[in-house]
C-alpha cells in the first residue's frame, strides 16, 4: 500500500485526497499518512518574509527519507527551493487559478472597499503589496489554516480577508470570493496553486508513474517563478511574488516584485523568453530586480 504523507489541515487533505485519487485511476492503491508540522503550531507570526524555510514541509521530507511514506503533497509554494537531498518533486500537478482574493461581505468587492478598511493577512506580500496599492487600508494579521482565518474574519467583522484563490477552490468556498486580485499587481508566490509531489529521488518506478500526472506547463511556470525566489536567496527578507505565464506555446512572461514593509517603494520586472529556458529566465528577472534595489529595501 503506497503512503501519502500530508499536513493533517483541512485544505492539505483535500490536495492529498485529489493526488491520492490520481493514484487509483493508475491501479495503485493508496492511502493518506497525516502529520503535523512546525507551521501548522507557531501560530503568532507572519511565516513568509521571503517564503523559503520549510516550515510547513520539514517533517514531511523527513518521513519520506526514513521511509515512513513513499509521497508527500506539498503546496508548490510552501517547499523550500532547496530540497533536502535525496528528494526530488516527482510530478507538479493539478495547477489551481494562482491569483488571490478577497473574502468580503456579498456586496463588497475591492473597489468599494471603504477608506480605512480593515483586512486580515499576515503575508508580508500580501501587506505590502496591499498597501501599496490602498495606503490607507488597515492590515490586521491573521495565522492559522483556512477555517480559522475566515472564523476570525466573521467573529472580528473585519471588511476583508486576503487568500489564495487555490485554498479557497479547493475547499469550495467560492461563494465567499469578493473579486479577485490581478496577478500582475497583488503579484502571487512562486508556484501559488500548484501542487508539488515529492519522492525518494531512488524510487524509479513511482517516478515513471508520476511524470503521466505531471503538468508540464505549470511545471516550466513554476520553475520560473522558483529560480527568482531561489536567486534572491535568503539574503533578503524582502516581500516578494513572481508570477509567469504562458504568452504563446513557446515563450513565458515572467514578472517579479518587491517592495518594502509598508508598500511605499515598489520595483516591478518583467522578462520574456522561451519556456525551455526558464530557469535561466529567473534568474535574470532575479538579477533585475537586485540590480534595481530590491535586496536594499528593508
Ligand atoms: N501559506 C499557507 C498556504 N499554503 C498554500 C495555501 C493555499 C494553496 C496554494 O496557494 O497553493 C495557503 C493558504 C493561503 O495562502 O491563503
Amino acid at each position: 500500500m503506497l503512503k501519502i504523507g500530508t499536513r493533517s489541515s483541512q485544505l492539505a487533505q483535500a490536495q492529498a485526497q485529489a493526488v491520492s485519487n490520481l493514484l487509483t485511476s493508475a491501479g495503485i492503491d493508496n492511502e493518506l499518512v497525516l502529520f503535523e508540522t512546525k507551521g501548522d503550531k507557531i501560530l503568532d507570526r507572519a511565516l513568509d518574509a521571503i517564503g523559503d524555510k520549510g516550515l510547513f514541509t520539514t517533517e514531511l521530507e523527513k518521513a519520506l527519507l526514513d521511509g515512513l511514506i513513499d509521497v508527500a503533497v506539498h503546496s508548490l509554494k510552501d517547499l523550500p527551493t532547496t530540497l533536502s537531498s535525496h528528494l526530488m518533486i516527482g510530478a507538479y500537478v493539478l495547477p489551481e487559478d494562482p491569483r488571490d482574493v478577497l473574502i468580503a461581505k456579498p456586496g463588497v468587492s475591492w473597489n468599494s472597499l471603504p477608506q480605512g478598511a480593515r483586512i486580515g493577512t499576515s503575508s508580508l506580500r500580501r501587506t505590502a503589496f496591499l498597501k501599496a496599492l490602498r495606503p490607507d487600508l488597515d492590515i490586521v494579521p491573521v495565522r492559522g489554516n483556512l477555517q480559522t482565518r475566515v472564523r476570525k474574519w466573521k467573529e472580528q467583522g473585519w471588511d476583508g480577508l486576503v487568500l489564495a484563490a487555490a485554498g479557497v477552490h479547493r475547499l469550495h468556498w467560492q461563494e465567499l470570493i469578493s473579486s479577485y486580485l490581478d496577478p500582475w499587481i497583488c503579484v502571487p508566490s512562486p508556484g501559488q496553486g500548484v501542487l508539488a509531489v515529492q519522492v525518494r529521488d531512488d524510487n524509479k518506478d513511482l517516478r515513471a508513474i508520476l511524470a503521466r500526472f505531471n503538468d508540464s506547463q505549470a511545471e516550466i511556470t513554476s520553475k520560473a517563478t522558483r529560480a527568482v525566489l531561489a536567486e534572491l536567496g535568503g539574503g533578503c527578507q524582502v516581500p516578494f511574488g513572481a508570477y509567469a505565464t504562458w504568452t504563446d506555446e513557446k515563450t513565458i512572461t515572467i514578472r517579479g516584485k518587491v517592495a518594502d514593509l509598508t508598500g511605499s517603494r515598489v520595483i516591478v520586472r518583467d522578462v520574456a523568453g522561451p519556456g525551455a529556458h526558464a530557469e535561466e529566465l529567473g534568474k535574470r528577472l532575479a538579477q533585475e530586480l537586485i540590480s534595481a534595489g530590491a535586496l536594499q529595501l528593508l
